[in-house]
């Protein structure tokens, strides 16, 4: 295993040379196929060793003859807002100060609406109105995730926030300004002293940021059309 390991790793090193630049999606895709070959090294049915394919995308069980192909797990990302506000939160483990959109793994059987009206009343008791696909994103953690970001409005009035703590450490409603002050922030978040709440956004390349940046355009079109 170490061996084809190595061998992979080294394939995976002259192609980013190759392409003469660091490519984030595609380190992560060679992350996480790296990572399902190391997983997947026995068939689940006979117990024998199963063999990867010379393009490195399926591995065969000479036995029961059962063909692996890597896989991922849908989860839902959704920046939810009140039409003035968007909906911020925080897990214990982020790093401190960081506030991401809501975020969560779809269940068996659900569609992503489903999952995502699901995520928003667990995580913060809140009634999606409206939703809004935007884009996806392919993310190496915690081993391949497809995250579907989305858009979500709730009820207007229908405001007030219920933190399930089990899952989340905080969250809170951030306006227009709040959020352009933490976009244009550079490297790691210093708390100013007239700052009560420290907040930071996530890195460029994860499609949170994405979300938040598209949202703060929508709302500058729809403050100048106003
Ligand atoms: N790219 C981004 O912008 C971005 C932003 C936020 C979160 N994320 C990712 O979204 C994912 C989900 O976020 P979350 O932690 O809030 O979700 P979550 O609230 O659904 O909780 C995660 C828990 O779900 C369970 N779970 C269910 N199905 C799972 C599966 N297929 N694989 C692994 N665990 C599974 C595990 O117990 C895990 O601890 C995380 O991997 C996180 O890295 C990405």
């Amino acid at each position: 295993m170490e061996t084809e390991l190595k061998g992979s790793f080294i394939e995976l090193r002259k192609a980013i040379f190759q392409l003469n630049s660091m490519d984030s999606s595609l380190l992560f895709t060679a992350q996480a196929l790296l990572r399902w070959h190391a997983n997947h090294q026995f068939c689940s049915r006979s117990g024998q060793p199963t063999k990867k394919n010379m393009a490195g995308s399926k591995r065969v069980c000479p036995s029961s003859k059962i063909i692996y192909y890597p896989q991922m797990a849908p989860v839902v990302i959704t920046l939810v807002s009140d039409g003035v506000r968007c909906l911020l939160a925080r897990q214990s483990s982020f790093p401190k100060g960081l506030y991401s959109a809501l975020a969560g793994f779809c269940d068996i059987g659900e569609s992503v609406e489903e999952a995502v009206r699901r995520e928003v009343a667990e995580e913060v008791g809140l009634e999606v109105e409206r939703l809004e696909y935007s884009a996806s994103q392919h993310w190496p953690f915690p081993n391949s995730s497809l995250m579907i970001a989305c858009h979500a409005t709730v009820k207007p009035g229908q405001t007030e926030i219920q933190v399930n703590l089990r899952e989340l450490e905080a969250a809170a409603w951030f306006s227009h300004d709040e959020v352009a002050t933490a976009l244009r922030r550079k490297g790691p978040y210093i708390q100013q002293e007239n700052e009560t709440l420290p907040f930071s956004l996530p890195p460029r390349l994860a499609i949170a940021h994405q979300l938040i940046k598209e949202w703060m355009e929508r709302h500058a079109c729809s403050s100048r059309l106003a």
